[in-house]
């Protein structure tokens, strides 16, 4: 008989408040290992605020975020870190020190396993060149290893952006808005990458994203946020025209 598949993520009835702002309310929902889900939903929906309590940067005002089989808000701040080295997240920003040389970049994602001592030696000699240059093979620039990360197009960026997740190795990725500033063509580039690391080393991913076409074409699962409530939560393929003008009617922001 299959085992039941215990959920790497669970909400439970979670309210999240910035002062008079309800960015999420009362939301429960349960992620599965391997997922790949697309947040969907108008500007101001509550995506990143989702994305931030799963990644415990953010604690819910009501509510509890369990995360590989943990409560987020009742961890100690080094039993959270632990299990934040287990969550890797890709911003629309990239969140890259551009002035540094690639090879930096892509060694943050040592930074949960590194000393101190041994992070501060690796910007005077570049530690664990192979596996950062691996990583950069991965995402398709491994020629850039030694460039300053600023030369870089946004696209080449936010692969490096991806290569330093490689590098920490999570089992979930969470990316907020990838593609937000990307053209057309990098946005596919990096969709694609996305999806092949996900399916290829078995990690769940959830991708906030307002390219439909995408949500689309590269999740098995969309979740719909229309003023921080769901709207819909369902396989992709039951996700017809009705959901998503109803996930945007009468938006003004759309
Ligand atoms: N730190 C904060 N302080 C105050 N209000 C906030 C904060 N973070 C988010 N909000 C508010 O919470 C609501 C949800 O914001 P959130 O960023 O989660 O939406 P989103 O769906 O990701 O939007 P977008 O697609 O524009 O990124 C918005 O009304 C936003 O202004």
């Amino acid at each position: 008989m299959p085992t039941q598949l215990e959920p790497i993520f669970e909400l439970k009835g979670v309210t999240q408040r910035f002062d008079r702002v309800t960015a999420l309310a009362n939301v429960s929902l349960k992620i599965y290992p391997h997922d790949r889900v697309a947040l969907v939903g108008a500007s101001g929906a509550g995506k990143s605020t989702l994305l931030r309590l799963l990644n415990g940067t953010l604690h819910p005002t009501q509510g509890e975020v369990w995360g590989l089989g943990r409560n987020l808000g009742s961890l100690s701040p080094r039993r959270l870190r632990r299990i934040q080295r287990q969550i890797g997240t890709i911003y629309q920003q990239f969140h890259l020190v551009d002035t540094l040389r690639v090879i930096h970049n892509v060694n943050a994602g040592h930074l949960g396993d590194w000393s101190f001592l041994k992070a501060a030696a690796s910007l005077i000699v570049p530690l664990e060149v192979e596996t950062a240059r691996q990583a950069l093979c991965e995402v398709g620039i491994p020629e850039k290893l030694y460039e300053r990360t600023d030369r870089l197009s946004g696209g080449q960026q936010q692969r490096v952006a991806i290569a330093r997740v490689l590098i920490q190795n999570p089992a979930v990725i969470l990316a907020d808005e990838p593609i937000a500033s990307l053209d057309p063509q990098r946005s596919l580039a990096v969709m694609d990458l996305l999806r092949e690391i996900a399916e290829r080393q078995g990690k769940t991913l959830i991708t906030s994203i307002h390219a439909i076409e995408f949500a689309r074409s590269h999740y098995n699962r969309i979740i719909g946020l229309r003023g921080g409530r769901i709207l819909f939560d369902l396989p992709t393929k039951e996700v017809g025209n009705y959901e998503i003008s109803h996930l945007y009617a009468n938006d003004r922001s759309y």
